[in-house]
Parts: structure tokens; C-alpha cells; sequence
């Protein structure tokens, strides 16, 4: 087991109180959290969100991609039924960190689309792990998730380590015209389930 739990504590938001939970990935050093809400130990499916970290989009309001618009709209559906899960994984730009990020936007500004940037500088289109997804989940007896994303990869990856996806939901949100090309490139190179 490469992630342990750390420490709890009550995390109030704009949309009501969390329960944070920290974890510490000793294979990398990294922390990550899971925002939590309500009963979601008691058994039933929990709506839950996999969000990997987007320093530029999550935190400095980006309009290049989708990342905060999706963290807010998973956040309040969580609220909204008054139980769920958020994972926060600091899995920044796909896996490549923030500074390769940059330059991956860079390639971008130059014409460049998302996956062809990560490839010029040598990283495959999407290096993350959501390995620690597991444990991180039964630590809060959480079985079988409804799980917000666009994403059938990330579906396929929680359910090959043993994680129960009972549903997908979709999470499309935050569209705008700074992102539109970013959007396209997902649906049209990365699998992603777009337009519903
Ligand atoms: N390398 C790279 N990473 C990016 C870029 N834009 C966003 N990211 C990162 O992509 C991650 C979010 O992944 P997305 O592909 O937007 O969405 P997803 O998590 O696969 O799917 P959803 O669950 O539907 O949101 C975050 O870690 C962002 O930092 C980019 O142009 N290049
Ligand atoms: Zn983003």
C-alpha cells in the first residue's frame, strides 16, 4: 500500500461543511485529499468525483480548460444530496506537473492541441495513476460509487483496481470559447463522452 491516511478535519465551503481527509503517497511525496460529506460508509452507492489537480483551472479561475467549472458543479451536486466524495489527486497536467503543463500550453499558443503538445516534449497524452483511488476510498468504507466525469478511461481504471462504478454521470460544465479547441481535442483524441 503505497498511500496512507494522515489526519480529518471539518472543511466549510461555499457550498456547506465538508469532512477533509489527507493522505500522504509515499512512493512520490504527494498529499492528496478526499472532500467528503453525509453517511458514505453506510453501504449504498456513493456520487463521487475523481478530480485530478489543475492548479491553473481549480485555483487561478482559467478559462483553457474545464477543470474549475467541474470542481465547483461536483462539489455542489455533493451538497446537493447531502452525501458524497471528491478525491482531490495532485496528479497536475495529466500527470506531467505544472511546469510541463506550461510548456505543453506554450506548444499549444504555437498551434499545437493537448495531446500533441505532451507528445513533442516526450510524455505520453495522459500519464496519471489512479492507483491509490482504491485505498483511499476504503478508508472511508466506500464500495460502489456514482461517479461524476466525462471519462470512460477513468471508469475503466477505478473498476480494473477492484473500484464498483455502478454509474457515470456526466459533468459537462464550464464550455467557453478559450476551451472550445481544448474540449474538441478530448472528445476527438482522448475518448472523452462529449455532447450529451
Ligand atoms: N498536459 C496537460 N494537462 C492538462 C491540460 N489541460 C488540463 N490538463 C490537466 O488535465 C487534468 C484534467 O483532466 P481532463 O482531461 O480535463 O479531464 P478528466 O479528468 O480526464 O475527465 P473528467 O472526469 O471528465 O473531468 C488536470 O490534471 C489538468 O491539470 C493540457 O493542455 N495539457
Ligand atoms: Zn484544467
Amino acid at each position: 500500500m503505497t498511500v496512507s491516511y494522515v489526519e480529518s478535519s471539518k472543511l466549510p465551503t461555499a457550498w456547506g461543511v465538508f469532512d477533509m481527509h489527507g493522505f500522504e503517497d509515499g512512493v512520490n511525496d504527494k498529499e492528496h485529499l478526499i472532500l467528503s460529506m453525509g453517511d458514505v460508509g453506510s453501504g449504498e452507492p456513493v456520487l463521487a468525483r475523481v478530480h485530478s489537480e489543475c492548479l491553473t483551472g481549480d485555483a487561478l479561475f482559467s478559462l483553457r480548460c474545464d477543470c474549475g467549472s467541474q470542481l465547483q458543479a461536483a462539489l455542489k451536486a455533493i451538497a446537493d444530496e447531502g452525501r458524497g466524495a471528491l478525491l482531490y489527486l495532485r496528479q497536475e497536467g495529466r500527470g506531467i506537473g505544472l511546469l510541463n503543463k506550461i510548456k505543453a500550453y506554450k506548444l499549444q499558443d504555437q498551434g499545437a492541441d493537448t495531446v500533441e503538445a505532451n507528445e513533442q516534449l516526450g510524455f505520453g497524452a495522459d500519464m496519471r495513476d489512479y492507483g491509490i483511488c482504491k485505498v483511499m476510498l476504503e478508508h472511508l468504507n466506500i464500495k460502489q460509487v456514482r461517479l461524476m466525469t466525462n471519462n470512460p478511461r477513468k471508469v475503466k481504471a477505478l473498476t480494473d483496481q477492484g473500484v464498483d462504478v455502478v454509474e457515470r454521470l456526466p459533468l459537462q460544465t464550464g464550455q467557453n470559447p478559450h476551451n472550445a479547441k481544448y474540449l474538441a481535442t478530448k472528445a476527438g483524441k482522448l475518448g472523452h463522452l462529449m455532447g450529451e
